[in-house]
């Protein structure tokens, strides 16, 4: 595997070096194997039960009396009906132990299917507010936590890892209470029958207590290992659908198969591994059982012999010894199940734990409507330490302007806009609107008034009229057409199958790049944001289309603030303000015909476009 990789890095591929920084972070989650068996991870998700401890408390102890009662009850009256009505020859009696034993037996099937029933109906309660609090706090984190985390490995904590704590939440937490009380009330009965027997037996639980504890941490490993990889799997498998055009434009298939298959071979064997070893714990308990029952038998017969405990009170201790290990067996595989959901539940938990960089003040003010004025005060910004990616950058906007921030690839543009909606903080510096530094206002306040378009536009799963409404959710059906008609995409809308209500496929693949454009301005529109932030798609599209989309982009930017992370010399021309950056500053700054005027870098990257154009 190791040859593979060395093999793939050689190619230069680029999604390689993308794989490469997410393995990186999935290896340090396997450094974190080794820590120990966190209680307070336990106890926190004991929290999530809290909301319905009303319900759960009278379930739990309405079954635990009834189990205990009706299980510890049942071989007393074996002994008794041995004793009493078999030994006593009384047919008479033994018809009335049997019923009793048949009645409680029946109380008993009744009590455990009730429980089943009740717990796994609050288990999946419990889930769905596990699953909708993850869901809710990765909406709200910063863009820096997502720049450093691979989108299958965030997809495996939504999904896998709470699936991993439904069966400890829908049986598990009840029957290891149950089972606790039930183990507890037998030797209590044990010692007061006999404590001499009692004891003889119960001297074996320390050693198997021993035994296990040794194999748990292997046994933790093992499961943390097989979560990892599936972590692993997870995420170059949404990588590799993500990616198959690249995938298939550099036939890198048959490479990434091979790479797929030993991932998927390390997956089939952590797995096997931990599951042998999971499974050495069940006869572990039943060579623990027959030693007991050896023991019960050996020393038992002699106390029967010596007239120290009667016939049946032997067949009871039996009868208790087999309901002793029965819920010490369920506690063995309970263990399994709770070292599988601690290792889930550590890897949600550090998710919950992850604090979006970009936080509010708690004293925030909502940004009063925006005029215009936007100034950024010297600003340093880096994405990792000591690289910086706007180096001092100073920036005055009047009401109503639109800026052309023009550059070369990774001179800052789309940093400067990142920072205009608050997705990152500068390091150094101040971003204002209307005077109101970002970090003073609230979120909602400053994102609802700023609009985006992407240059791959977004397009989610459902109609067209969905996708535009996105702009602003409460919006009419006739407030959207009017929004698409303004951009001129209600032409080639209506032309659809189902016109509005065409369902798009995911990522909008069935729409062409100057429709998905266009689809983009209806949906910012409708939004109408005060400020607006196009970045420019650079694909060239046919000129009928590209007529259609300067036309929008006027309807569009008319009467708001602009930053247009401009490719097209038309958008750059008639924009109020050229910011031209080289390396993270202002190189130069002016109109079109001022810094033509200047001779410098903007008249330098002009006379490349029209060269490039005439070629
Ligand atoms: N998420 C990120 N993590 C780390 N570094 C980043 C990140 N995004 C951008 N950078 C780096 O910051 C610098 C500025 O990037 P930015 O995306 O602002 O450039 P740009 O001018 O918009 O480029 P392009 O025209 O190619 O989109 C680049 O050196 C880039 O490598």
């Amino acid at each position: 595997m190791r040859q593979k990789s060395r093999r793939r890095k050689r190619g230069g591929w680029s999604i390689m070096s993308n794989q490469n920084r997410n393995q990186r972070f999935i290896y340090s989650e396997d450094e974190e194997m080794e820590k120990a068996f966190d209680w307070s991870q336990l106890r926190r998700l004991a929290g999530y039960l809290k909301p319905y401890r009303r319900q759960l408390l009278p379930v739990i102890l309405v079954m635990m009396i009834l189990g205990a009662l009706t299980k510890l009850a049942i071989p007393l009256l074996l002994s008794m009906a041995i004793d009493k009505a078999l030994l006593g020859n009384d047919g008479n009696l033994l018809a009335v132990y049997v019923g009793t034993m048949l009645v409680l037996y029946g109380v008993q099937w009744a009590a455990n299917s009730y429980r089943t029933r009740y717990t796994s109906l609050i288990g999946q309660k419990v889930i769905h507010d596990l699953r909708f609090d993850l869901f809710k706090h990765i909406q709200q984190l910063s863009f820096r936590f997502f720049d450093k985390r691979p989108a299958g490995s965030v997809l495996v904590r939504v999904t896998n890892d709470v699936n991993a704590l439904q069966d400890l939440f829908t049986n598990g937490a009840v029957n290891l209470m149950i089972d606790c009380v039930q183990l507890s009330g037998i030797i209590v009965i044990l010692l007061m029958l006999n404590f001499k027997l009692a004891l003889a037996i119960i001297i074996t639980v320390p050693l198997m207590f021993f035994v296990s504890h040794t194999l748990r941490s292997r046994i933790r490993r093992a499961w943390q290992e097989v979560r990892s990889r599936q972590s692993r799997i997870n995420a170059h498998l949404n990588e590799s659908i993500q990616g198959i055009r690249v995938t298939q434009a550099f036939v890198q298939e048959n490479n990434n198969i091979d790479y797929f298959s030993d991932m998927n071979e390390g997956n089939r064997k952590s797995w096997n591994k931990a599951i042998t070893l999971n499974m050495s714990f069940g006869p572990l308990i039943e060579v623990t059982a027959a030693v007991g029952t050896f023991i019960l038998f050996w020393y038992g017969s002699k106390l029967v012999e010596s007239n120290a405990i009667t016939v049946g009170l032997l067949v009871a201790f039996a009868n208790y010894i087999g309901n002793f290990w029965e819920p010490i067996n369920r506690l063995g595989a309970m263990y399994q199940q709770v070292l599988v959901a601690m290792a889930s539940s550590e890897r949600i938990f550090e998710f919950m734990d992850e604090k979006p960089i970009v936080q509010e003040k708690k004293n925030a003010i909502t940004l009063p409507p925006v005029q215009g004025r936007i100034r950024f005060d010297n600003i340093v910004f880096e994405y990792e330490e000591g690289r910086p990616a706007l180096k001092g950058i100073s920036l005055d906007v009047k009401e109503g302007q639109s800026i052309a921030l023009v550059g070369h690839t990774g001179s800052g543009k789309s940093t400067i806009v990142n920072l205009l909606c608050r997705f990152y903080d500068p390091v150094r510096g101040r971003v204002l609107i209307d005077g109101h530094d970002l970090r003073d206002v609230r979120l909602d306040s400053l994102r609802s008034q700023v609009g985006i378009v992407m240059q791959d536009t977004f397009i989610f799963s459902g109609t067209i009229m969905d996708n535009i409404r996105f702009g602003r959710l409460e919006a009419t059906d006739e407030e959207v057409m009017a929004a698409a008609k303004a951009v001129h995409a209600h032409d080639f809308i209506v032309k659809l199958q189902n016109g509005y209500h065409t369902e798009v496929e995911e990522r909008g693949s069935m729409l062409s790049m100057g429709q998905r454009q266009l689809l983009s301005f209806a949906r910012a529109l409708l939004a109408n944001p005060r400020i607006l932030i196009l970045d420019e798609a650079t694909a060239s599209i046919d000129t009928e289309t590209e007529v259609k989309i300067q036309e929008a982009l006027k309807t569009l930017l008319a009467g708001r603030n602009s930053f247009i992370i401009a490719h097209r010399l038309s958008t750059i021309r008639s924009a109020d303000q050229i910011v031209v950056l080289d390396h993270g500053q202002i190189k130069e700054q002016g109109s079109h015909d001022e810094l033509l005027n200047n001779q410098g870098v903007y008249h330098g990257l002009i006379e490349a476009q029209f060269r490039f154009m005439a070629s």
